[in-house]
């Protein structure tokens, strides 16, 4: 795949102002909870409301989502023929303005100065798609595509020299099928559903702090559940480069992904820094979470696969409350092994929902690669380059991300 297609993967990414844009890690007073107020407070979301305008040129329309440390907003750009809607990511911390963005700016408000990021509105993450779904399954070559432009993404942004460092379904976008810019706001109110306002007010009757809206917006909703999603619109695109770094040039110690797929370095080895290898934990984690209804490591099941390296097992002082000193759990229960997660979740969710499974080949193929890019130890990880170069890859899933073009 030539960097040029790959490019059309990934958003808005400027390796030069990546550092200027998004300087440091997440507000630590910000969630991924579904609790929308407590965020609002100094250095948390801003109180945007329809029909503000911002920078004096784009005026809210609807809301698209929200993150840990950010909200992000359909405006229609009253400066621009051409753009008509854009998206606009507001992140909750201050900093000083970088003078190279065209498509950003600075704005001030109760809570503080924020940066909003332009950019094109998409659909939805995959992780709406599968909330969204009561199977929380793709189509079998609408994962396997998806799954290739995911490496191709990464694979591009690690040639370029950096590490992403939030791989997770929640960062990974669909395309809208088509564009908005015919619309009239009425018109996709009608066709979208209006922003729905919902009050907020405080138990005790007492006025709201300064800085809290006065109503909470439910993001609008342009997706629909992942079975649905057709081969034609699975086009994806890697994007929120908040805490992307140059490992060549800065050593970076924590990880921002999710625990349930933070790469096992970042715990076990605080003091080496993390890398392109641990984006290759997560890219496998991601990888599975596409493939199969549950994520690889389930915390209800809690316990890993295979055996920790000597030297981290040695050293992980509360494994005593999971395991014996022969590394039996304590409670008597085994650790579900590989093939019956596998089996689990990629094959029995399948068969429930009557959708196409993986053959046997193509099981074994994609174990392959995903237990190599699980191997415990960054170091014998495949770089992404490597993993675009896998069996798996080459005769399950760029094939269908090759009918995906064509669609
Ligand atoms: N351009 C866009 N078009 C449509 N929806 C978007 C867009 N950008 C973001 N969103 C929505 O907003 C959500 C949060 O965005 P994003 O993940 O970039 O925020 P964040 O605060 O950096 O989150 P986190 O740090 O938790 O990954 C996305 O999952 C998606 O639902």
């Amino acid at each position: 795949m030539t960097p040029l297609r790959c490019f059309n993967l990934i958003s808005r990414f400027q390796p030069h102002t990546i550092a200027a844009h998004f300087p440091r890690a997440l507000s630590s007073t910000a969630s991924t909870s579904r609790g929308k107020t407590r965020v609002y407070t100094p250095g948390g979301y801003h109180p945007l409301k329809i029909s503000d305008r911002l920078h004096g040129r784009y005026r809210i329309v609807h809301k698209l989502g929200y993150g840990a440390s950010s909200t992000t907003w359909l405006a229609r750009d009253e400066k621009s023929s051409k753009y008509l809607y854009v998206a606009i990511k507001r992140k909750s911390w201050p900093g000083g303005l970088d003078p190279t963005g065209a498509r950003s700016f600075w704005d001030r408000g109760p809570n503080g100065t924020h940066s909003c990021l332009v950019t094109a509105p998409e659909r939805c993450s995959l992780a709406d798609v599968g909330e969204a779904s009561w199977s929380a399954l793709f189509q079998l070559d609408v994962a396997r595509s998806l799954a290739a432009q995911l490496a191709a993404a990464v694979a591009y942004v690690h040639d370029q020299g950096y590490a992403h460092g939030d791989l997770h379904l929640g960062n990974l976008l669909l395309r809208l099928p088509s564009e908005l810019d015919h619309l009239s706001i009425d018109q996709l109110y009608d066709e979208f559903g209006p922003p729905e306002a919902e009050p907020i007010v405080r138990q005790d009757g007492t006025p709201l702090p300064p800085g809290v809206p006065s109503h909470a917006i439910s993001p609008v909703e342009f997706g629909k559940p992942s079975e649905q999603i057709e081969l034609s619109e699975a086009k994806l695109l890697l994007t929120d480069f908040g805490v992307a770094f140059c490992p060549s040039r800065e050593a970076r110690y924590e990880s921002h992904t999710p625990l349930k797929i933070r790469p096992p370095e970042a715990r076990f080895e605080p003091t080496k820094p993390v890398s392109f290898a641990s984006d290759i934990w997560s890219l496998g984690c991601s990888i599975w979470a596409i493939l199969g209804q549950r994520p690889v490591f389930d915390p209800s099941a809690s316990m890993p696969f295979g055996r920790l390296p000597p030297e981290w097992w040695d050293k992980w002082a509360a494994r005593s409350r999971q395991f014996t000193e022969t590394g039996q759990p304590v409670d008597g229960r085994s650790p579900r092994s590989w093939d019956e997660r596998f089996q689990d979740s990629m094959h029995q969710s399948r068969c429930r929902e009557n959708m196409a499974t993986v053959d046997e080949k193509e099981r074994d193929a994609l174990s392959m690669m995903i237990r190599w890019m699980l191997a415990f130890r960054s170091g014998d990880r495949p770089s992404a380059k490597q993993v675009l170069e896998t069996v798996w890859m080459r005769d399950w899933a760029l094939p269908a991300y090759e009918k995906t073009t064509r669609e």
